[in-house]
């Protein structure tokens, strides 16, 4: 019997699961499983920071804009500094891409086999309204030799080349949700012990659902297809429920099963999540959890990558939800080359 092989109980340490699952891997080194780990670090001290954010004054605007021209939060800024630090400190990655910064981040870590894509801040506009917020991370190994700094080249792979990718929520508990291409594990953070513990294994997703998210309030600018399908949920009477945090949403819509939907519209012709640190990451979960995630049309993670801060539509969640939106998309589609 190869004990390495068995299922590791609930309760089990983050920390003693990323060891004993690095053991499934003979020729492991370690570098993947340490840098998991200074995830989980950052996240911690995010986490306190979010905990506490009403009491001190990291409430609301920053003063500036990042490269997509939103408003950067206090709590976006915080983010990004705590898990870029984490990344550096850790040594294991070369290059990092995040929401924050227009251009490549290069660490200094030369040597580091990794490149991880990141938003540190998932859901700004519920910071300050104690809503569930999140960060969603990427992680590719670099194609260019160490000893150099990470290029775009780097930066700019399709999803499928992800060894790892996974989201933290900070909600009414704190968990990380992580894949490295073997199921997806769940762990919730018990702050007075400082730990991560197994609490969500092997997480699969129901091939269908009956809820629905997507902000209804950009109605007019959907298209035919969108407005049709939603049309259909309604027709199913499926729940509409839209936090308008994404994690939070794919997290509901994970565990309960559901479809979460951010539409090429006409005010946002792809969307506006963004592919590298936002769509990418979800589809990889989503997909080892047995569900499926689209552009409407393309899957997810063999979208070729133009930019660092590229936008996607995105379908996502139980893959005969994700399928019928498709359905509706291609009519859409075919009525409109018919009409060419
Ligand atoms: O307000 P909208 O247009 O519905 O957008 C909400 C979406 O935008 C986001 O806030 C974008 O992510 P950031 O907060 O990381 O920029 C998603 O979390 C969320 O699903
Ligand atoms: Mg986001
Ligand atoms: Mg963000």
């Amino acid at each position: 019997m190869d004990h390495n092989k068995l299922a590791l109980p609930v309760g089990t340490t983050l920390d003693r699961f990323i060891m004993r699952k690095q053991e499934d891997f003979p020729y492991a080194t370690g570098e993947l499983s340490q840098l998991l780990r200074d995830i989980a670090l950052a996240a911690k001290i995010v986490n306190r920071e979010i905990n506490r954010s009403g009491l001190i004054d990291i409430a609301g605007a920053y003063g500036s804009q990042n490269v997509q021209g939103e408003d950067q939060q206090k709590l976006d800024v915080i983010a990004n500094i705590r898990f870029i630090r984490a990344l550096r400190n850790g040594g294991e990655v070369c290059t990092i891409i995040s929401e924050e910064d227009e251009e490549m981040i290069q660490t200094g870590n030369n040597q580091g086999k990794y490149v991880v894509a990141i938003d540190p801040l998932d859901g700004s506009s519920n910071i300050d309204v104690n809503v569930s917020i999140g960060t969603i991370f990427s992680i590719y190994r670099r194609v260019s030799p160490t000893g150099t700094e990470g290029t775009e080249r780097d930066c700019l792979q399709t999803g499928t080349h992800q060894v790892a990718a996974g989201y933290v929520i900070y909600g009414s508990s704190t968990m990380l949700v992580y894949t490295t291409g073997n199921g997806v594990n769940g762990f919730t953070y018990e702050a007075s012990l400082g730990e991560f513990f197994l609490s969500h294994p092997h997480i699969t997703t129901p091939k269908t659902g009956a809820i629905y998210s997507i902000n209804e309030g950009s109605s007019d600018h959907f298209s035919e297809g969108t407005t049709a399908f939603v049309a259909y949920c309604k027709q199913q009477n499926y729940s509409a429920r839209y936090i308008g945090s994404l994690v939070a949403d794919f997290h509901r819509n994970l565990l309960k099963g559901g479809i979460y939907m951010y539409p090429a519209t006409k005010k946002a012709p792809k969307g506006k999540l963004r592919l590298m640190y936002e769509c990418n990451s979800l589809a990889f979960i989503v997909e080892q959890a047995g569900g499926k995630s689209s552009d409407g049309r393309n899957r997810t993670m063999e979208l070729e990558p133009k930019g660092m801060h590229e936008r996607s539509p995105l379908f996502i969640g139980s893959t005969e939800l994700v399928e019928k939106a498709e359905e509706f998309l291609a009519a859409e589609y075919s009525d409109v080359v018919a009409a060419l």
